[in-house]
């Protein structure tokens, strides 16, 4: 362990923030010109260093070509041994980046930009890299995985699903092995052995999930002392019995780090065991057909927020409805809490869009990843009242037997860094909640990305047949088109259309999640339509061939806004990358979720006298949607605030008054 502590020597070394750039993709000028511009923007002290240390690296690379193999090993195993004495500090870092970007123009064919050097940098100053939507952070990120796993850190390479830890890991495996290092993926249905095996290798790939839900397990199975990580690494140094699953918490190298560290935590991660169900079953069901008996705006008030209360008079009616019942019912606040429950499987949560129906078992479907999470159940009896809803078999209630934010959980790593395509909005929450700070990195080349005009049509029927019409008309010109949805239900409506009028398509959603890899690959092709739900959003490379390009690139049309417009642009950043030609537009409803749930009345009644004008495009829409937008997150940021307390709480429950930070 004492290899990290001295290769964490030079952290102290920290940057302020630079500033920002405005709109880096628009900017048009050579890339080095932009890097300039970009470095003379620094403090000056910072430029200067900066210069100096894009110059060393440089200046290196022709001589570690004239190097075989085995000297960059040999080199790589010299730049350590500098940074074990003096931390990650530019001169340590210079020539371990020259070895690798050298190793990666063998290994994989591609020579790190100098944006991608600053990227890598950022990362070891413990810093989130925010880079443009494909501006390469896979290969990015390869430098400080290197550097720091050749230096002796466990290094976590922490993806938002199996898919990309995957895909990233096979990828950039040729670097690592030409290095000398050892690279694992932990992936859902591997047995305990094998994900201890993939954690003891230098470097691994592993979703945010898997490693949280690892970590909670060696605390269940470690107990009181595997709280702090100080006990976690004396166990890993097997002094203890039987090692834990994790090497410990070195080094967490966090890929779209914005979805992990912000959408993703407004929840706590919970392992719970099942518990015999002592509540009769017919509760579950009486609740269900009671709620779908009580009338909306007179019984009961639904929230903007898929919130529902009882009224008094629901309240009555409820206890006339279960006189003759038994039982709990009785107890007015059973009752109460029953149909409450009730009332939120019936109307907050709708199937196909917050789950599915797979293998007779109601799955949740993570919105933001548009992925399903199998193992994930809701609480407090709202799993048991959807099931019933469904005719599904209910399951048990479960019990909590340890949890974690990822507040409390990434706070632990010895160092914490990520990347990121969209990290400005949420950039004061990001330095508040984990002690990250920003740097934005320069583009390579200028984007050459065309935002069509912006639309809103009166209902969403409608909305879909424009959406068809225009998909159709781009793929008949010989481009391929994305559409991006928001739910399983939304694409697959969306795809009937496209059957009935014999238009060939592909669909990746949840529900067809197999063939993720060749939905992806296809959606390249000249002319392919490809229907998607988020799964397509983060992280995905849509390879252009030349005839693609000539065309003028993938085409990309959002049908409903995000309640985060960082959603969005991921979605839009599936186009034009790297330089590559691409446009995109969006075809929105008045009916979509953002406008009914954070529009006022008056608001909605201004935009459809809009559209009734045949004003359908009206530049307002897209400051209209921004505005709610930043509703919806503040909202949001709320809600991952009393997360953040509860979790608080339950530390307080459990007697531990430790520090989360690190
Ligand atoms: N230095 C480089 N030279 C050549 N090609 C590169 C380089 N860096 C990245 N690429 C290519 O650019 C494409 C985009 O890379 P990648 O998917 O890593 O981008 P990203 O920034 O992670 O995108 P997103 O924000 O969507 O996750 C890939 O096809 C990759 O091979």
């Amino acid at each position: 362990m004492s290899d990290v502590r001295a290769l964490l020597v030079g952290r102290h070394v920290e940057l302020g923030d630079g500033p920002y750039l405005e709109r880096l993709d628009v900017v048009h000028a050579p890339w080095e010109e932009r890097l300039r511009a970009w470095l003379d923007r620094l403090p000056r002290w910072e430029s200067r260093r900066t210069r100096a240390f894009l110059r060393a690296t440089n200046a290196l690379e022709e001589n570690v070509r004239q190097h075989d193999d085995d000297a960059l090993r040999t080199g790589l195993a010299v730049a350590t041994r500098q940074m074990h004495r003096e931390g990650f500090s530019d001169r340590a870092l210079a020539p371990a980046f020259a070895l690798i970007r050298e190793a990666s123009r063998r290994a994989l064919g591609m020579r790190h930009h100098d944006v991608q050097l600053l990227a890598g940098r950022a990362l070891l100053r413990g810093r989130l890299a925010e880079m443009a939507t494909g501006e390469g952070k896979t290969l990015a990120a390869t430098l400080a995985i290197c550097t720091a796993a050749a230096s002796g850190a466990a290094v976590h390479v922490v993806t938002v699903n199996d898919y990309l830890a995957e895909r990233d890991a096979e990828q950039n495996r040729p670097l690592f092995t030409l290095l000398g290092l050892s690279a694992g993926v932990v992936l859902q249905d591997m047995d305990v052995a094998k994900r201890r095996e993939n954690y003891a290798c230098d470097i691994t790939y592993v979703s945010n999930k898997e490693l949280t839900f690892d970590y909670l397990k060696d605390c269940i199975a470690l107990g009181e002392a595997s709280r702090t990580q100080q006990h976690l690494r004396e166990l890993a140094g097997g002094r203890h019995g039987e090692l834990p699953i994790l090497r410990g918490l070195h080094i967490a190298i966090i890929d779209e780090a914005d979805s992990v560290l912000i959408d993703e935590a407004s929840t706590p991660l919970i392992i719970s065991e099942t518990l015999p169900d002592d509540l009769d079953p017919a509760i579950y069901t009486q609740s269900i057909a009671l709620a779908k008996a009580l009338r909306a705006g007179i019984d009961y008030v639904v929230g903007a927020h898929r919130d529902i209360w009882l009224t008094l008079a629901g309240k009555q009616a409820i206890r006339h409805a279960t006189a003759g019942y038994g039982g709990l019912w009785q107890s007015p606040l059973w009752r109460d809490e029953f149909v409450q429950k009730a009332l939120s499987a019936v109307h907050s949560f709708q199937r196909d869009q917050h789950y599915i129906i797979a293998e007779d078992k109601v799955q949740i479907v993570d919105e933001s990843t548009g992925r399903v999470m199998p193992d994930r159940t809701w609480e407090r009896g709202l799993h048991q009242m959807i099931e019933s809803k469904e005719g599904c078999e209910a399951t048990g209630q479960r019990r909590t037997l340890a949890q974690v934010t990822y507040q409390r959980f990434f706070g632990r790593y010895l160092l914490l860094c990520g990347m990121t395509g969209t990290a400005q909005e949420v950039a004061p929450e990001v330095k508040r909640c984990y002690d990250l700070s920003v740097t934005r990195i320069p583009t390579h080349k200028p984007s050459r990305r065309q935002r069509l005009v912006d639309r809103i049509c009166r209902t969403s029927g409608e909305r879909w047949h424009e959406v068809a019409r225009r998909a159709t008309e781009v793929a008949a010109a010989g481009r391929p088109v994305l559409v991006g949805t928001r739910s399983v239900e939304a694409s697959e409506q969306l795809s009937e259309l496209l059957v009935r009028d014999a238009i060939a398509h592909t669909v990746l959603n949840a529900r067809q999640d197999k063939s993720e890899a060749e939905a992806v690959a296809q959606a390249s092709q000249p002319g392919r339509i490809t229907v998607a739900t988020n799964m397509a959003g983060r992280g995905t490379d849509i390879k252009l061939g030349p005839e693609v390009e000539q065309a003028g690139g993938l085409h990309v049309i959002l049908t409903e806004f995000h309640e985060s417009a960082r959603t969005d642009r991921q979605l839009f950043g599936r186009c034009a990358r790297q330089g590559d030609p691409g446009s995109i537009e969006s075809i929105v409803s008045i009916d979509d979720e953002l406008f009914r749930r954070f529009a006022s009345g008056a608001g909605r009644w201004l935009m459809r006298a809009l559209i009734q004008r045949n004003r359908q495009s009206h530049r307002s829409l897209r400051w209209w949607a921004a505005y709610l937008q930043g509703r919806a997150e503040r909202h949001y940021r709320k809600q991952r605030t009393e997360t953040m307390r509860r979790d608080a709480e339950w530390m307080r429950a459990l007697g531990f008054v430790g520090k989360t930070r690190k």
